[in-house]
């Protein structure tokens, strides 16, 4: 990879009123990089992405975009960042293609951009319809491609998918991979979405309470914090599994006392059978059995007792 850093953020915090939103991050993002900021509500992720659209002002630290500050260079800044907002609110009486040619005329654009925008977002069939009549994700799309009118070396988007279905977070992906595979745009997006993290982002930062609890690459965070593969499993009795001391479990999380359980171990092949045997010995029938790899929710359960999700 290149190792040109784009974004240098260096003891960056911020609070409101007695809460403190960010609490002295530093990171810095290459060239290059797609970096997904990952979270439950409130953990920050918005804020902090905010202070690098120069939208809020750290309490303290600094932000180095392209070598350049807000302060000294917001006209320079705002030429090379394309953002997104958590919601894009439209002119509902206005087309797909004249909103597009409207942002397109604060950067002198023309028709010219607006196609090849309406092509790479893929909203051509939408041209002529009220912003207010698209669906979430067409929407979505056109809040991107809002973004990439003025051809952004950096992508700053925040939640560019919550609320959409499945197909539509894909479609968007997908545009999100052709920029990173035609352009190299360096790319920083806030989710709550783990699978969004995993599928477009080599570098994933799970955040907590204004902090970086964890941070690498999704098999980098599995080496490092993850413990292994996961076992879940519903008994039709009472089991006290932690009585029969096995070897091989890493940890155990009830999630029903006694009857359903996460056990998190090495090796799987190791610790199944021994669970299924000893069930079979103490006639505990087994109603449904899970077994499969850490996915980052797990992670972020074994380390703060929550789920991403509320
Ligand atoms: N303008 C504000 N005034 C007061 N409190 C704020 C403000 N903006 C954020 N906060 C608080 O700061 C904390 C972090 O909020 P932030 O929006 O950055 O989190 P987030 O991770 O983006 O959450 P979400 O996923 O829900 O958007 C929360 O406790 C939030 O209530």
């Amino acid at each position: 990879m290149n190792k040109t850093p784009v974004i240098e953020i260096n003891g960056v915090s911020k609070s409101f009123k007695d809460v403190k939103a960010v609490n002295h991050l530093s990171l810095t993002i290459y060239e290059g990089e797609y970096v997904a900021l990952l979270g439950p509500n409130g953990a920050g992720k918005t804020t902090l992405i905010e202070m690098i659209e120069g939208i809020q002002k750290p309490d303290e630290g600094s932000i180095a975009i392209l070598g350049m500050s807000w302060k000294t260079h917001a006209q320079k800044l705002h030429r090379a960042i394309g953002l997104s907002l958590q919601e894009t609110r439209f002119i509902d009486k206005i087309t797909t293609e004249e909103t597009l040619n409207l942002f397109g005329s604060f950067y002198g654009l023309g028709q010219r951009r607006t196609e090849e925008i309406l092509d790479l977002v893929n909203l051509k069939e939408k041209r002529k319809a009220y912003t207010v009549t698209l669906s979430g994700g067409q929407k979505q799309r056109l809040a991107l491609g809002i973004a990439l009118l003025n051809n952004p070396k950096i992508l700053l988007l925040d939640e560019p998918t919550t609320g959409l279905d499945p197909a539509a977070r894909r479609e968007i992906w997908k545009i999100l991979e052709k920029l990173r595979s035609d352009l190299g745009t360096t790319m920083i997006l806030t989710t709550h979405y783990m699978e969004e993290a995993e599928v477009l982002c080599e570098r994933i930062l799970i955040m907590d309470k204004g902090q970086f609890i964890a941070q690498g690459t999704l098999s980098e965070l599995n080496a490092k914090h993850g413990e292994g593969d996961l076992i879940e499993i519903s008994f039709g009795n009472n089991f006290d599994i932690e009585a029969l001391g096995l070897s091989g479990i890493k940890k155990l999380n009830w999630i029903a006392p006694h009857t359903k359980v996460q056990i998190f171990v090495d090796n799987i092949a190791e610790v199944l059978p021994a669970v299924i045997n000893s069930a079979k010995t103490k006639n505990i029938k087994i109603e449904e059995l899970l077994s499969r790899k850490m996915t980052l929710d797990d992670l972020f359960i074994s380390m703060t007792g929550r789920h991403l999700h509320d």
